[in-house]
């Protein structure tokens, strides 16, 4: 039975079974939030006995045009104070790493250094690179046990556990789980009032205090990391201004720190204006420039072609909305999937003017760690 799982400071959502899929005649925005907004009504008016109001969950790809997993569940349980879920640190019976492929990646670095070149010859202003590491274990992962680590480990995160059916329109990520704790929600939604938290500028987090201090000032102090930040949250303020009214865009970024790394962080908001759904915001958004480049199209070619991989549902968006229209949906970050004996991490970091393939070869190996160390 399918599972979808996330937990973030405010709650615990857990759902299981799948009742009806979400299936629009094509992938784009309004079609997606028209076929989620005419099954989450259906489910209201026979549901109209119970007080919880319908929900639909699921996952959107990097790649918009590809299928997302969008469903009403069977069973659906929300809990206000997540409970702390047990057995996170038993050592018995667990799987041994055998191998890890692609740790140190000098194909990653080479993508670095092929953007910086297009990036100095004007043909675009940033680009997201990612990498993925695979690790193969002697026996099947317990991934409950590693979603119970991710959520102890990363308390202000949306921590995510969530199995994508066995099902050839979702690639090589077909059959495996989700599992992740990400920093950045892209569309939070209460009653219509609407809020992104984009992160751009990024920094590892040190062992010691007073280096650890200097390093998040330093971040701030960054006209690299700045002008990055700017650019992302521009991009988005614009998006926002469409859809929403009373729309706030912070000038100045604060700091938002995981436990491996510091962050630059804006918080925008605004109201939605009447009729639109927070998935139209969502899909307008997506995949903002935190996690493709800018401009969108040189960006985007570029991934395609520096990537040897298809992102699937990494860097992707996961989530929910209910038939209120309140919704929250995250980026996928700082993930993976886990089939059977064999798990596979993605991580990525905005290349711009200024980036060198060293540093941002150890930015991915940090953000790495989130779902690693949980394993
Ligand atoms: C792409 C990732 O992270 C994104 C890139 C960031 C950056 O380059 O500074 C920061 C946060 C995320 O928006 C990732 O974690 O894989």
């Amino acid at each position: 039975m399918a599972s979808f799982n996330l937990k973030t400071p405010d709650y615990h959502l857990r759902t299981r079974g799948i009742a009806e899929m979400i299936t629009p005649s094509r992938w784009d925005g309004p079609s997606v939030a028209a076929s989620v907004h005419a099954a989450l009504q259906a489910r209201r008016k026979e549901g109209s006995n119970r007080t919880a109001s319908p929900v639909v969950v699921g996952m959107i790809p990097f790649d918009t045009n590809a299928p997302a997993l969008l469903y009403v569940p069977e069973e659906v349980e929300w809990n206000a104070e997540p409970a702390a879920l047990g057995g996170v640190e038993a050592a018995a019976l667990q799987p041994v790493p055998l191998a890890v492929d692609h740790a140190d990646s000098p194909a990653y670095r080479e993508g670095v250094a092929r953007l910086l070149e297009d990036i100095e010859q004007g043909a675009l202003e940033k680009a997201v690179l990612a990498r993925r590491v695979e690790v193969r274990f002697d026996k099947p992962v317990d991934t409950d046990r590693v979603y119970a680590r991710l959520c102890a480990r990363n308390p202000s995160a949306y921590v995510f556990q969530a199995d994508v059916p066995e099902d050839a329109a979702f690639g090589d990520n077909a059959g495996a789980i989700l599992l992740g704790a990400s920093p950045e929600l892209v569309v939070g939604c209460r009653r219509g009032r609407v809020s992104s938290k984009p992160l751009a500028g990024s920094t590892p987090r040190l062992a010691d205090q007073a280096a650890d201090e200097a390093a998040r000032h330093s971040l701030l102090q960054s006209a690299k990391d700045q002008a990055e930040h700017a650019l992302v949250v521009q991009a988005i303020g614009e998006v926002f201004h469409r859809y929403a009214r009373d729309v706030v865009v912070p000038e100045q970024p604060d700091l938002v720190e995981t436990p491996v790394i510091w962050h630059l962080g804006s918080h925008v908001s605004g109201v939605l204006r009447e009729g639109v759904c927070p998935l139209t915001l969502a899909y307008a958004l997506h995949p903002t420039p935190a996690v493709s480049g800018w401009p969108q199209r040189p960006a985007q070619e570029a991934i395609a072609r520096l990537e040897d991989f298809d992102r699937g549902f990494y860097a992707g968006l996961i989530g929910w909305m209910d038939a209120d229209g309140n919704a929250d949906w995250a980026l996928t970050l700082r993930c993976g999937f886990i089939k059977g004996c064999r798990a596979t991490a993605y991580a990525g970091a905005g290349i711009v003017a200024g980036s060198t393939p060293e540093k941002e070869h150890a930015e991915t190996a940090t953000k790495l760690k989130t779902f690693i160390n949980a394993l």
